[in-house]
């Protein structure tokens, strides 16, 4: 059943697992785990069902979930030095779906070498792409383009799946640019054509795979409307605020403190009650909430919770370090086409004409996020760049860099029209930190992702605006590109300045509880996501990740979830 607030509860109900959260990570576990009719589940949700608003189904309209919105935490970063001091927005989903509901709909793997990575840095082949594999499929309802139109040679079926639940789709309606970018592939030897980039080789420009089912964004919240929506075993409690992991005191081995309770309280704040499970509390509140709760619940550097003058109950130094985010900057390019988003944004009749065919029968230019076609490429091992610093990614089969071609701006303009060249860093040096300055657990959490505070960062940024010239100078652009519309900055120094002026995160944090080797003095998480020192507690988010992949998180959130899901069965079987 689904509770809408902790006064419709009762919170003396026993469960088999607790799970906080109810983003990509939650969402994907408490569906797993209620499978098994002999578990009881409880989901923990701090923000409402998010239902009945036309702006989170319409893909094309997920530029406007974010920041500032109900759907939003609406966290900010602290200043960034990267960014000139420059504070910018952190944008985190509330409600059911939680980032996934508000996020781009982008659906990426990232390579090969980066899954591997997750093992070698781990120690548990588990987590290798051989055998991740399965898990991304497991979680993926790939589904026809919603035009209907014959996607041969813009996937390969093999490494997807029409069975999971989280809809996958290749775009469903066509843009003036999208030959252009195809043409570009066969003229410029640089900018090769990439058949799917979900494949474990990501490297060149294909076509962009959307979080869409039948035309509709499909969220974490459907693992929670399928199937485990009528499961007796299943409880969903929203409105619900957890502030902190507690312990009754030791567990089974007379040392080793268990934390198998979680004290809850309303959204707002309010009466604090403790819910207790009795085999396992899961915290899936995302790369910034988990940590937030690690830290107000005394889980954490102990010099660091004693100067806050929190009781340090586990001394955990790795929790909220780490963090590790995409950083990027658009360029806009202006163009002589009259086929882009531009002129439907600003046409209120053509802006309805489209919704409302989105309404009719969910097809039309609303089915896909922004963007048909992305690329990831490489800096060429030529460049001069690697007389200085050493390759960043996590090996050959690994971008450097990430542009996605916007057809137009979403947002509204009097007049022209427009590519938008959003190019993102993609294996990135920089380090930061979710953090806490205060005990109050509804204070907001201080997000540090240190955005470009490696030089390499901004200088694979500074390149691949540079790339993006050359991508533009192609034959297939000739008449149609007339310039830039905010960046024309030439020199290494001048581009440096406009990507400290006007970078912002690309929303994928990572890391902050990081999973490494069983015996390992840092990390979090042990690979089998149980907290290091303690029993009782695992984590299953996206801060579990040891290494960013160069890719959007949602596709490998969704496939570390069902491989946890699967070690908590086992590990209860
Ligand atoms: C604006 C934006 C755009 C993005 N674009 C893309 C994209 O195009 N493609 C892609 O793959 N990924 C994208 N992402 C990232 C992707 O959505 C996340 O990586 C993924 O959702 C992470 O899953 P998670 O389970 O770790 O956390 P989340 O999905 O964030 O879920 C965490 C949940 O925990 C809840 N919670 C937190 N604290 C508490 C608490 N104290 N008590 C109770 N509940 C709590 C939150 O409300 C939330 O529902 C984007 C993210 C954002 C914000």
């Amino acid at each position: 059943a689904t509770f809408e607030s902790l006064a419709d509860f009762d919170a003396t109900k026993a469960y088999d697992f607790i799970i906080v959260g109810a983003g990509a990570g939650g969402s994907t576990t408490a569906n797993r785990l209620s499978e098994n009719p002999d578990f009881s589940v409880l989901l923990v949700e701090a923000g409402g069902a998010n239902d009945g608003d036309i702006t989170v189904d319409v893909p094309l309209l997920c530029t406007r979930l974010t920041p500032n919105t109900l759907y939003d935490w609406n966290y900010t970063t602290t200043a960034q030095p990267g960014l000139n001091n420059r504070v910018v927005p952190f944008p985190t989903g509330i409600g059911l779906g939680g980032s996934t509901t508000v996020n781009c709909l982008v659906y990426t793997r990232g390579s090969k070498n980066d899954i591997d990575a997750w093992a070698e840095l781990s120690g548990d082949d588990g987590w290798s792409w051989d055998n991740m594999l399965q898990y991304f499929k497991k979680s993926e309802r790939y589904n026809d383009p919603r035009d209907g139109h014959d996607a041969t040679g813009q996937y390969l079926p093999e490494f997807h799946s029409r069975d999971g639940v989280i809809g996958v789709s290749v775009p469903g309606y066509p843009y003036a640019i999208d030959k252009r970018v195809m043409a570009t592939t066969e003229q410029l030897e640089e900018f090769p054509f990439r058949e799917d980039m979900n494949s474990g080789e990501q490297t060149g420009i294909g076509y962009v795979q959307a979080l869409v089912l039948d035309g509709k964004r499909s969220s974490a919240k459907d693992h929670l409307t399928g199937p485990a929506a009528s499961r007796d075993n299943l409880d969903i409690l929203l409105h619900t605020r957890v502030s902190r992991v507690t312990s009754d005191g030791s567990s089974s081995d007379g040392e080793t403190l268990s934390f198998n309770n979680i004290e809850v309280s309303s959204a707002n704040g309010g009466d604090v009650q403790t819910l207790t499970a009795s085999k396992e509390v899961i915290l899936s509140a995302g790369a910034v909430g988990t940590p937030n709760i690690l830290l107000h619940s005394g889980i954490g550097e102990a010099a660091f919770l004693e100067s806050l003058n929190i009781d340090v109950l586990v001394d955990l130094p790795s929790v909220g370090k780490n963090l590790t985010d995409h950083i990027g900057v658009s360029t806009t390019y202006i163009v002589n086409e009259t086929d882009t988003l531009d002129s439907v944004v600003r046409n209120e009749t053509l802006f309805n004409y489209w919704l409302d065919q989105w309404k009719a029968n969910q097809t039309g230019m609303f089915v896909d996020t922004s963007e048909n076609h992305a690329a990831f490429l490489r800096i060429a091992d030529n460049s001069s760049l690697w007389e200085s610093y050493e390759d960043p990614s996590s090996g050959p089969l690994t971008a450097h860099y990430e542009w996605i071609f916007q057809s137009g701006l979403s947002s509204y303009t009097e007049e022209g029209n427009y590519i938008n060249l959003p190019a993102a860093c993609v294996s990135p040096l920089s380090r930061g930190n979710v953090s806490i300055n205060t005990t109050d657990p509804f204070a907001p959490p201080l997000v540090n992702p240190n955005l470009l505070a490696e030089e390499l960062d901004m200088k694979i940024v500074r390149e691949a605006i540079r790339a993006g010239r050359r991508f533009f100078a192609a034959p297939a652009w000739d008449g149609v590109v007339l310039g830039e519309l905010n960046n024309n900055a030439e020199s290494d120094e001048d581009l440096e300045d406009y990507i400290r002026n006007n970078a912002v995160s690309f929303f994928h944090p990572v890391s902050t509880s990081s999973m490494s080797p069983v015996d390992a003095d840092y990390g979090v998480t042990n690979p089998d996501l149980t907290v290091k020192k303690v029993k009782g507690l695992r984590i299953v988010d996206a801060g579990v990740i040891p290494r960013l992949p160069a890719a959007h998180t949602s596709a490998s959130t969704y496939a570390l979830a069902e491989r946890a899901a699967d070690l908590i069965k086992a590990a209860y079987a």
